[in-house]
Formats: structure tokens, sequence, C-alpha cells
């Protein structure tokens, strides 16, 4: 028998010893069979349509990497998606984005442009713009961030200024350090930009707002007078979105360009403010609820790729005379891997937990009710830092642990790092967001349990240590991380108070104690995503096994943390160390219990061989030949004998051989 077939034999044998229906799983990740059978079909369409066919990400150079996304993006929304029906409207639409292939763009033309375009312009203006974006006539970009600043939106430096005489807004980017930096779509593709800037009339300041500049030639596509534009060049990954630089002089667009739902300037220059920012936040927190989502199905790849190589990897002995064993037998890479898998199913469920809420607050706001508007944008705000930022360190230690094939561009891990790592950055960065959260906590701390939300009253009430043995339990569990929240949010506002009480001023004594205040809104996340999950497992009905599996991860994730954290939790007197103890044994024994289901677990995801794009994560386990195959196909191997050792080595190599031959023939 051949060595190749073994490593697949490894994987069947894996999921001979699975002890629940991974079908079962499946249904309930996915929502129910139904969608199941919905997401099955996006995905086959996908897979079987040869236009979206390209070679290995890993074969291709960007230049390359970004011809290819622009085809298969414009296939994609001017083809693909008409003939098959794919409308937004439609139940399919909401898995489009697993389903679509890694190596696309137009993310912020399709999804910022088109977005901010309906969420903040007038009736006029979707009439006018809208159809037009969808339809790819107009290729737009969001153009806020610049090269001088990016979190403090007040220190962006942009400029639209007011002409009476033409009623005309005059853009400019007063400085180098005004030049708007990173907006995706916009160095190649985009010939419009939603710009962000500093609204001017009479030498008055009116603060940001976003205005539609054109910026390339509707014919040439060569850019208009006034305007420098281009790729910002390589990144750390995502080859194929052209991130761009736009320098803007003097550049005029009439007054009906500015979006102006939330605000407008009439003909002689009067202001208008029609909403409050309030509900310019609301329509943000859209944005940072899907972040999420995406973050913990690249760390579902990233775990699939892991464990089903770690099945089929063999690697030294576990008895002296015994076989070799795979290295997922191995208690340590266990302990690697298996809490990762916990991580995706505690921030995938608890992310339903926020999309209720959010569904509730636009109910609530269709009648202006928008009372839960502060602790949805706090809670946001920190899900979507906590959950990028599990990610970046779940994929990672996926990618290290498959040793050297993890580095390899062909086990796929290196571009999910690339593809989930930014999410920390864009969108908010995290630590600012963590202040945001933060900033409510505070004020949550200042006020009575009574005149806050019941679903943060918690933060306001005493503490008390749990005396229990079964540290496994979720009510356990739970409770450290309640009280763990609620203890750091009052050591925070009591270290906030003192600061101040010193006499010293309010943005210098949050500097002083942002350490704390950023750990006091992880510890209200982390509370957050432990508690959503957990009410998640509770309500779950279905058989016992795959009941029994959710059960352990959702302790494992809490003890994982738990005993990452143990100094923490026993300083603030919420375990003892009986207690640390009892969570490190427990852990170890969990471990062991979904070792032989964790290729069932990821199984359960469903993700085909198409869009997992790896040769270590196939659901064959077909790891060596998929390797050698991949490196046949490196560029440098197109020609026998490289260009670059033939034109720079070669001189040294005959030397070598002439001493190399002349030694011989001394002999
Ligand atoms: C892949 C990618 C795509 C992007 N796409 C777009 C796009 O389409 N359109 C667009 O406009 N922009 C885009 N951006 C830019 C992105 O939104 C910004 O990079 C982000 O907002 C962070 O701003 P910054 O880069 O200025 O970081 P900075 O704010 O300079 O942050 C640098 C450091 O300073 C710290 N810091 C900043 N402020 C504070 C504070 N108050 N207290 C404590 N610490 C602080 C941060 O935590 C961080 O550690 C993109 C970025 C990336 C990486």
């Amino acid at each position: 028998m051949s060595h190749l077939c073994i490593e697949s034999q490894l994987l069947s044998k894996e999921r001979q010893n699975v002890t629940f229906p991974i079908e079962e799983l499946t249904n309930i990740w996915d929502g129910g069979r139904e969608e199941t059978m919905i997401r099955r079909r996006v995905e086959k369409l996908f897979a079987d349509d040869p236009e979206l066919k390209s070679p290995p990400l890993c074969t291709m150079t960007r230049d390359e990497e970004f011809t290819e996304a622009t085809r298969k993006s414009a296939y994609i929304y001017r083809h693909f998606i008409p003939k098959h029906k794919l409308y937004p409207s439609s139940r399919e639409s909401k898995h489009l984005t697993r389903a679509q292939p890694l190596a696309t763009n137009l993310f912020i033309h399709m999804g910022v442009f088109v977005y901010c375009i309906k969420t903040m312009g007038s009736d006029k203006q979707v009439a006018k713009w809208l159809q037009l974006a969808k339809n790819l006539n107009i290729i737009g970009t969001y153009a806020q961030t610049e090269l001088g600043h990016g979190s403090f939106l007040r220190g962006l430096e942009t400029q639209a200024t007011y002409d009476r005489t033409t009623q005309e807004f005059v853009i400019n980017c007063p400085q180098l350090s005004s030049m708007k930096w990173w907006p995706g779509d916009l160095g190649v593709n985009a010939n419009h930009a939603l710009v962000m800037a500093n609204l001017i009339i009479d030498n008055k300041k009116y603060g940001m707002h976003a205005f539609i500049v054109q910026i390339r030639d509707l014919s040439t596509h060569k850019p208009l007078p006034g305007v420098s534009v281009g790729d910002i060049g390589n990144k750390f990954g995502l080859g194929s979105t052209d991130n761009g630089f736009l320098y803007l002089k003097n550049v005029r667009i009439p007054l009906e360009n500015l979006l102006n739902k939330n605000a407008e300037v009439k003909p002689d220059g009067t202001y208008l403010k029609k909403a409050s920012d309030r509900l310019v936040y609301g329509s943000m927190v859209n944005l940072r609820v899907s972040i999420p989502k995406q973050c913990t199905d690249v760390l579902a790849k990233a775990c699939t790729i892991a464990i089903r190589y770690s099945g089929v990897r063999r690697q030294g002995l576990l008895k002296p005379d015994g076989a070799e064993v795979p290295i997922l037998d191995y208690t340590l890479q266990q302990h690697k891997l298996i809490p990762q898998l916990a991580t995706v199913y505690a921030t995938n469920f608890a992310g339903l937990q926020i999309q209720k809420k959010y569904e509730v607050f636009l109910q609530n706001l269709s009648n202006d009710d928008i009372s839960d508007l502060a602790e949805l944008h706090a809670l946001s705000a920190s899900f979507k830092a906590s959950v990028s930022e599990q990610g970046t360190e779940g994929v990672e230690v996926c990618r290290r642990a498959c040793g050297g094939h993890g580095y390899s561009q062909a086990s796929g891990l290196p571009s999910l790092l690339a593809r989930v790592t930014p999410a920390c950055t864009y969108e908010g960065e995290n630590t600012v967001l963590y202040l945001q959260t933060a900033r409510f906590l505070m004020k949550c701390a200042s006020k009575k349990a009574k005149d806050l939300p019941k679903s943060v009253t918690f933060l306001v009430q005493p503490t008390q240590m749990m005396n229990i043995n079964n540290v496994t339990s979720l009510d356990f569990i739970v409770h450290c991380f309640k009280s763990r929240a609620t203890i750091c949010v009052q050591a925070a506002a009591k270290r906030l108070q003192q600061t101040m009480g010193q006499g010293v001023e309010i943005n210098e004594a949050w500097n002083k104690n942002a350490v704390e205040l950023v750990k006091a809104a992880k510890a209200y996340v982390m509370q957050f995503i432990v508690d959503g999950f957990t009410t998640f497992v509770k309500g779950l009905k279905c058989s016992k096994p795959t009941k029994k599996i959710f059960e352990d991860l959702c302790s494992l994730y809490g003890l994982h943390f738990i005993n990452n954290n143990s100094g923490d939790f026993l300083k603030l007197g919420i375990i003892t160390a009986h207690h640390c103890n009892l969570a490190e044994e427990a852990e170890i024994e969990l471990l062991g219990k979904l070792r032989p289901n964790a290729v069932g677990i990821v199984d359960a995801f469903d993700f085909s061989d198409f869009s997992l794009d790896s040769c270590l994560g196939a659901y064959d386990g077909n790891v060596y030949e998929r390797l050698f195959d991949m490196a046949k196909l490196s560029p440098l191997n197109k020609e026998q004998v490289h260009q670059a050792s033939y034109k720079y080595l070669r001189p040294y190599l005959l030397e070598g051989r002439d001493i190399l031959e002349g030694s011989k023939s001394k002999l």
C-alpha cells in the first residue's frame, strides 16, 4: 500500500470514531436544515462555474491576483448573481460571503459605498446613484482615513469649502498628511469616491460630511484634473484589493453631491441639520455586526485545516515499540487546537445574541426609540474588537501547530491570517473601540441598578464567591466571568474618580487609567460571549450526543480562558487556588473527551475543498501528494534552469566545476 493512502485512511478512521451525527451539527451551525440546503446549493453554483476557477493563489503575482480578482468580481456582480437570482432580498444572499472564492474585490464598493448611498443619501440621491453603483456603471470607494489620521476623526484635514457663486463644493487636501490613504477599490478600479471631508461655509467649520467626488474620467478612466490617485503598494496580504491613495486639489463638485439625508446645505449657504449624530452611529453598528462573523468563519477554516492535518500527520511514538501516532494524539496539540474550535463556536453563537439585539433596535428605531443604542454600540464595538483579536490569535496558533507546512502558502493558513488580522484595524481600531465601550461602562458604573438596562445591572451589584467543586458547570463559569466584569468595571470607575479627585483633568485622568479601562471593556465583552454561548447551549434542542459536544465546547472555552488568566481571577477573589487546580484538571479531561470528535466537529463546518483552498486541509487528507503537485506549479520551476542562477551564480559555479574536476583528474 502506498504511503499516500495511509493519510486518507487515517482521516476515515477518525470519522468512524465520531460519536455524534455530523449532519445535525452542520444544520445547527447553519441555522437549520433548510439553511444548510440553501447554502450548499449556493456553494455548488460557485464551485461548478468555470468562470470562477483561478490558478492557485500561491502561484500568482500581486498583479495577476488583482487582475483575476477584478475579472471574477465583475463576473459575479454582473452575470453570476443575476443569472442565479442571488439578490440581497433572497434567502440565498446570506450565504454569498462564505461561498465566494477568496480572491475577489469590490468589497468596499459593494459593501460600503453602496451602503452609504442607501443610508446617507436623500431619496433623490438614492434614485440617481444607487442603481448605477449596483450595476458597476460607477465604481466607488469610501475615503475617510488619511495619511496623517485614522482613529481621531476630528483630526482629518480634507476640506469641502462651499462656493455660493457657483453652488459648488471645492475639495482640497491642504497638505501631504491630508491625502486619503487605505480606501479599498480606490487605487485602480474606482471612478468615484465617497470622500469624508470637513464642511466649511463662510469660514465656519461644520465637521465631517460625506461627498460624492468623481475622480476618474468616465470614458478613459484617467484621473480628472486636480486628482492624484493610485495604489498604495503591497501589504501584509489582500493582494487582490487595490487599497489606494487620493490627493485632491481644488476639485469642484456640485452642491447635490453632498449626501444630504442627515444634513443639507441650501444654495444660499444655509446649513440644515436633519438627524442627530446618534442615528448616524446606528448605521455604523450594522457594519460592525457583520465583521465578527467573517472573522469566525476564517478561524473555522483554519481549525478545519489544522485539525484534519493533525489527524494525518504522524510524528513520533507514544509507546516505545508502537506505531507512529498522529500529532492530534498529543495532549499539547489538543491544547493548542481544540480551544480554538471552542472559540469558533462561542463567538459564532454569542454573535447571534448581538444580531437579535440589533433587530430589536431596528424595530424600536422605526418608532423613534433609540434607548438601546448606547448599549448596542458599546457591545458591538467591543465584540468586533474581541472576535477579531481572538480570530487573529487563533489562526496564528493553527498555523504554527502545522509546523513547517503551516508556513507554506499552499497550506492556505498564511492567507487566512492576512485576511483576519486587518479586521483588528479597519472599521475602528480595536483599542479605540475598547475605549468607546469603557465610556459606556463608566456611565453605567455611576448609576443605580434601577436606572440601567436590565442586561447590565449586574455591573453595579456586589459579587460573591461561588463555593462549588464542579468547575465545568456552566453556571459556575458564567458566574466567574460576570464577577470579573463587575469587579473590573467598578475598579476602573473608582480609579478614574480618584484621579479626577486629585484635580487631574478628565482627558488626562482617562489616559492615566486607560489600561484599567480597556481591561474593564475586555472583561465586559468576555462575559457577554460566555453568557451568550451558554444561553444558546442551554436552550439548544438536539440529540444528546450533539448537545454534549456543545456543553463540552462551552465549558472548555470558559475554562481555557480562566486557566490562561488564573492569576487575575485569583487576585480578584473570584476563585480559590483549589478551583484553579480543579479547572486545570478539568480542561485536560475535556480535551481528551473532545479529541475523538475533533475531525467530526470541523467536518460539520462543511467547507468544500474549493473554499478551503488548502493542501493540508482537504477532506481526503491526501496531504503530501497535494503539496508536491502545488510545488510543481511554482513559477520558479517554470524553466529547468532559472535565469537568476544562470546570470548571477554561473561564473562561480563554473569555477567550482573546474576545481572539482581538476582535483578529480589529479587523483
Ligand atoms: C486592510 C485595510 C483596509 C482599510 N480600508 C479602508 C477604507 O476602505 N477606507 C478608509 O477610509 N480607511 C480604510 N482603512 C484604514 C483604517 O480604517 C484605519 O487604519 C483605522 O481606522 C486605524 O487608524 P490609523 O491607521 O490611523 O491608526 P492609528 O489611529 O494611528 O493607530 C495607531 C496606534 O495608536 C493607538 N491609538 C490611536 N488613538 C488612540 C487613543 N485615543 N488612545 C489610545 N491609543 C490610541 C492605536 O490603538 C494603535 O495602536 C483600512 C485599513 C486596512 C488595514
